[in-house]
C-alpha cells in the first residue's frame, strides 16, 4: 500500500510529462499514509492564522499539492483559482465531504447535495427565506431584535458569561424561530443540548461502526442525530395535522398545546414552504443542516468581533458612538430597531468584514475535480481533491495592505475586487450571508448600548478544528447605568 501511494503519484507525474501535459502543482507528499495531516493539525493549533499554507506558498507558490486526510489535495491560495473552483461547481468541480459528515447531516441536506437542478431549487428556496430584503426587513429583523433583547435582558450586573455560549444560544433560538416559528423554551433548550453533541461529531474521528460505541464522540453524535431528527419529525407531523384541521374547518385554527413548539407560529416560515412536495425525510435533513450551518459560524464571529473590539479601544469607542446615536433617536429604551437603523450601522459593517477577513470561521472549501482542470500552467487531475483557501487570500499582503493587522478602517476605502469571499461564491454561495450580518449587528447594538465588559480570563485563538477561542471568551458584564440618550446629548 505504501509503495502504491508513492508510485501512483510519481507515475501520474511522469505520465503527464511524457505526454507533454501540464504538471501537477508542486508540493510534497509528507510521510507515507498520514502525508502532511499531522503537520497541518499541529500548525493550526497555534495562534498563527495561516502557518501551514504560508510555509508552502513560500516554497512552492500559491497553488501547491499536499497529502492530507488520506488524499492528495491541491491547495489554492490564488484568488483566480478559488473563483474558478467555486464557480465551476457542477461543471468541473463538485463538493466533497467525508462520509462521516454526510452521515451526520443526512443525504438530503443542502450542504452535501451535489450541484444540479434539485440543489438549485433548494438553494434558491433558502435564499428567498433568508436573503430576501422584504422578509429581512419585515419579519427577520423584528424577531432577531426581540430574541437578542430577551437573552441580554437576563444578564445580571457583574455576571460572568462565556460569550460564545450565549451567542450560540441566541443564534440557535433565532434559527429555530425562522425555520419553524418556535419560540424559545425548554423544548428548544433540550434540542440545543442534543445539537451540541451532534456538532462535536463533525470534529471527531469516526471509527468503523462495529467499533463506534455509545461512548465515542462520533457514536454520541449519531445518537444525538437520531433524537434531533425525531424531534423535527414531531414538529412536521403536528404541522400536517394542523393543516388538515385548517382545511377541514373554515374557522381560524386553534393553537395546539405544548410540549411541541410554539403556538405562536405563523404560516409563513421555512417549514411551510417545505410541506408541499417534500418527504418527511427530506424536510428533516434540510432543517437539520440549516441549523448546523448557522450554529458554528455566526456565534463565533459575534464572539471574535467582541474580542477584537476589546483589544482595539479606538474601534470600540467608534462602535459605541455609532450605536448610542441610533439608540438616542428612540423615544423609549425598548423601542425596536428598524431597517433604517441597521443601514446606519456603517462602521459596524467594517468591523464585521474585518473580523471575517482575519479570522473567518470557514477558512475555505473542499471540492473534487470532476474533469482534468488546466490552470496557470498546472493540471489538477480528474478525481483530485482541492482546497480553495479563502483565508489565505484574505491574509495575503498582495491583496490587503498590512494583511495580518486588524484594521476595520480599511473597509471605508478598500474596494476588494471580488477577492473577499467569506461566504463562498458560485452556486453554493452561503444563503445566510445577509441574515448573519443582521444577527451580528443587532447583537452588537444591544451589547454595547446596554453593557460594558471586562475580559474574565485570558483566552487563546486557535484555528483547528475550527477558528475558535479555547475558553469561549469569558467576560464579566456590567450594566451601563447612564442613559445612552443623555450621554449622546452632552
Ligand atoms: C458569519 C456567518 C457565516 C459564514 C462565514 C458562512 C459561510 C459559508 C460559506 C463559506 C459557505 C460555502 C460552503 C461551500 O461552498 O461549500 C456557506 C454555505 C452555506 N451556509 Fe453559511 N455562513 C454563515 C452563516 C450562515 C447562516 C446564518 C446560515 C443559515 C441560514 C447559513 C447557511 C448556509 C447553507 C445552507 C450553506 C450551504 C449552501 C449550499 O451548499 O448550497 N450560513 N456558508
Amino acid at each position: 500500500l505504501l509503495h502504491r501511494h508513492h508510485y501512483s503519484y510519481s507515475y501520474s507525474y511522469r505520465r503527464r510529462r511524457e505526454h507533454g501535459l501540464l504538471p501537477l502543482p508542486p508540493g510534497s507528499q509528507g510521510m507515507p499514509l498520514v502525508g502532511e495531516t499531522l503537520r497541518l493539525i499541529s500548525a493550526y493549533k497555534t495562534e498563527d492564522p495561516e502557518p501551514f499554507i504560508d510555509d508552502r506558498v513560500r516554497r512552492h507558490g500559491r497553488i501547491f499539492t499536499s497529502h492530507v486526510f488520506g488524499e492528495r489535495t491541491v491547495f489554492s491560495a490564488d484568488p483566480d483559482l478559488n473563483r474558478a473552483i467555486v464557480c465551476g461547481e457542477g461543471r468541473s468541480f463538485e463538493c466533497s465531504y467525508p462520509s462521516s459528515i454526510a452521515t451526520l447531516l443526512g443525504r438530503h441536506s443542502l450542504l452535501v447535495m451535489k450541484a444540479g437542478p434539485h440543489h438549485k431549487r433548494m438553494h434558491s428556496l433558502t435564499l428567498t427565506r433568508f436573503a430576501s430584503l422584504p422578509l429581512l426587513r419585515s419579519r427577520l429583523l423584528p424577531d432577531i431584535d426581540r430574541l437578542v433583547r430577551l437573552t441580554l435582558g437576563s444578564w445580571g450586573d457583574g455576571q460572568l458569561l462565556p460569550l460564545l455560549d450565549q451567542a450560540k444560544k441566541i443564534t440557535f433560538e433565532l434559527t429555530v424561530k425562522q425555520l419553524m416559528s418556535c419560540d424559545p423554551g425548554s423544548w428548544t433548550e433540550e434540542l440545543r443540548k442534543e445539537y451540541l453533541l451532534l456538532i462535536d461529531g463533525f470534529f471527531s474521528v469516526p471509527l468503523p461502526s462495529f467499533l463506534s460505541s455509545r461512548f465515542t464522540t462520533y457514536g454520541r453524535a449519531i445518537r444525538a442525530r437520531t433524537k434531533v431528527a425525531e424531534a423535527l419529525r414531531g414538529v412536521i407531523r403536528k404541522r400536517r395535522r394542523d393543516e388538515k384541521k385548517d382545511s377541514s374547518s373554515s374557522s381560524s385554527p386553534s393553537p395546539s398545546p405544548s410540549p411541541s413548539p410554539s403556538p405562536s407560529r405563523s404560516r409563513e416560515d421555512m417549514l411551510d414552504e417545505l410541506m408541499d412536495g417534500f418527504s418527511e425525510e427530506e424536510i428533516v435533513d434540510f432543517l437539520l443542516a440549516l441549523l448546523v450551518a448557522g450554529y458554528e459560524t455566526t456565534p463565533t464571529i459575534m464572539t471574535l468581533l467582541v474580542k477584537f473590539l476589546t483589544e482595539n479601544p479606538r474601534a470600540l469607542s467608534i462602535i459605541k458612538e455609532e450605536h448610542d446615536e441610533i439608540r438616542a433617536r428612540k423615544t423609549q429604551e425598548s423601542e425596536p430597531l428598524q431597517w433604517s437603523d441597521y443601514k446606519a450601522m456603517a462602521f459596524t459593517q467594517c468591523v464585521i468584514n474585518e473580523t471575517l477577513r482575519v479570522a473567518n470561521i470557514i477558512s475555505g472549501v473542499f471540492r473534487r475535480a470532476t474533469t482534468d482542470v488546466h490552470f496557470k500552467g498546472y493540471t489538477i487531475p480528474k478525481g483530485c481533491k482541492v482546497f480553495a483557501s479563502f483565508r489565505a487570500v484574505h491574509l495575503d499582503s498582495e491583496n490587503f495592505k498590512d494583511a495580518r493587522t486588524f484594521n476595520p478602517w480599511r473597509w471605508q476605502r478598500d474596494d476588494e475586487n471580488g477577492i473577499f469571499t467569506p461566504f463562498g461564491g458560485g452556486p453554493r454561495l452561503c444563503p445566510g450571508y445577509e441574515l448573519a450580518r443582521v444577527e451580528i449587528s443587532v447583537f452588537l447594538h444591544h451589547l454595547v448600548t446596554r453593557f460594558s465588559w471586562d475580559v474574565a480570563e485570558k483566552d487563546k485563538l486557535v484555528f483547528f478544528p475550527t477558528t475558535r477561542t479555547l475558553k469561549g471568551y469569558p467576560i464579566i458584564v456590567r450594566h451601563r447605568h447612564q442613559k445612552v440618550s443623555e450621554k449622546v446629548m452632552r
